[in-house]
């Protein structure tokens, strides 16, 4: 499975920021077409995405597009983009399986011969969508993970975003919910205050609790505030290492239950334990990597 602890959204209109993307440590780029851009820019945007994805190297970062909807550049963009090869399309303002489905035929009829096929990230940011999320996790394969759109689906509620967030409890319930059950990932709204690293802090750690995988960006000083709230804390890999060791140790005396401390162990403590100890080796395999 894809590591998308960050994924930030870089403006398509912006050959500064684009031409930059690889350096800002992200898991994923998003190459925003949608409201990052005016509609009188929608063209010009297109081009340039087009040619960032052929021209710029992204290095490890998994490449996204955000695309427009079908109803008005949706199209023209997966025309355009999908040849291009980036590794998925963001789709915004999601709302059935018909949606997916008729983004994934336009998809599968744009690849070319022998591409990797691309991803379908759906972008769920109005009450419909939410109230749809699962059957559009499972509308298509292509579908990797659902996003959360907050700042479109408090509008749509006319409620006020706030910092705490208690107006979106249960669009994130709903959300990690469906993407778990359809087994694939979901992955946080944005938190719009780039200057505000704890308010990023609290919001992240929310998140990852609700069952996030990941988080959406708007500014590349975002990424590693949200890298450190997902990476696994030192303390975390030593429990999760005694774990497993206490439940094989049970095992072998013919016991399905362990006692850590006087806490109970069994298989989905377990399960959750090998989960920290995976991401953790990821991690270190990618630093090595990257070193
Ligand atoms: C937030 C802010 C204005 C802050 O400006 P600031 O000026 O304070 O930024 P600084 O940190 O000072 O920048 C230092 C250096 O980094 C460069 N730099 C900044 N941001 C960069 C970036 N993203 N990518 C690459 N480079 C970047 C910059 O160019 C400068 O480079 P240089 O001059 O060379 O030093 C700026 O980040 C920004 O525009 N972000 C993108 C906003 C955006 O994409 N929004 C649409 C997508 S969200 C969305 O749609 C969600 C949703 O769908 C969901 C829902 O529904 O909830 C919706 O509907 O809302
Ligand atoms: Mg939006």
């Amino acid at each position: 499975m894809e590591l998308r602890r960050s994924m930030l959204f870089i403006p398509g209109n912006s050959p500064a920021m684009l031409q930059n993307g690889d350096v800002f440590g992200a898991d994923s780029v998003i190459l925003d077409l949608e409201d990052a851009v005016a509609p009188q820019e929608k063209d010009a945007a297109r081009l340039l995405v087009a040619q960032a994805l052929t021209y710029v190297d992204y290095g490890a970062a998994e490449t996204v597009v955000r695309m427009n909807p079908l109803d008005t550049f949706g199209g023209e963009d997966i025309k355009v983009i999908v040849p291009r090869r980036p590794d998925a399309l963001m789709a915004p303002k999601v709302e059935t399986a018909q949606d997916i489905q008729k983004i994934a035929a336009m998809v599968a009829a744009a690849e070319q011969p022998g591409q990797k096929p691309v991803r379908i990230i759906a972008l769920l940011e109005t009450p419909q969508g939410i109230y749809e999320a699962y059957a559009i996790a499972k509308a298509h394969p292509r579908v990797a993970a659902l996003a959360l759109g907050a700042e479109d689906y408090s509008a749509a509620l006319g409620v006020q975003r706030t910092k705490e967030g208690s107006e979106i409890f249960t669009a994130r319930s709903l959300l990690v919910n469906a993407a778990a059950a359809a087994g694939i990932q979901a992955i946080d709204t944005p938190f719009t205050d780039a200057n505000d690293e704890e308010g990023l802090r609290q919001d992240t750690a929310a998140a990852k609790q609700f069952g996030f995988k990941g988080k959406l960006a708007i500014n590349p000083r975002q990424v590693e505030v949200i890298h450190r709230v997902y990476h696994p804390a030192k303390a975390d890999i030593e429990w999760a290492e005694q774990v497993v060791a206490a439940l094989a140790k049970a095992e072998a005396e013919g016991s399905g239950v362990a006692s850590l401390n006087g806490k109970m162990v069994d298989a989905p403590i377990v399960s959750r334990a090998r989960q920290i100890l995976f991401l953790a080796r990821l991690l270190k395999v990618r630093k090595e990597l990257a070193e």
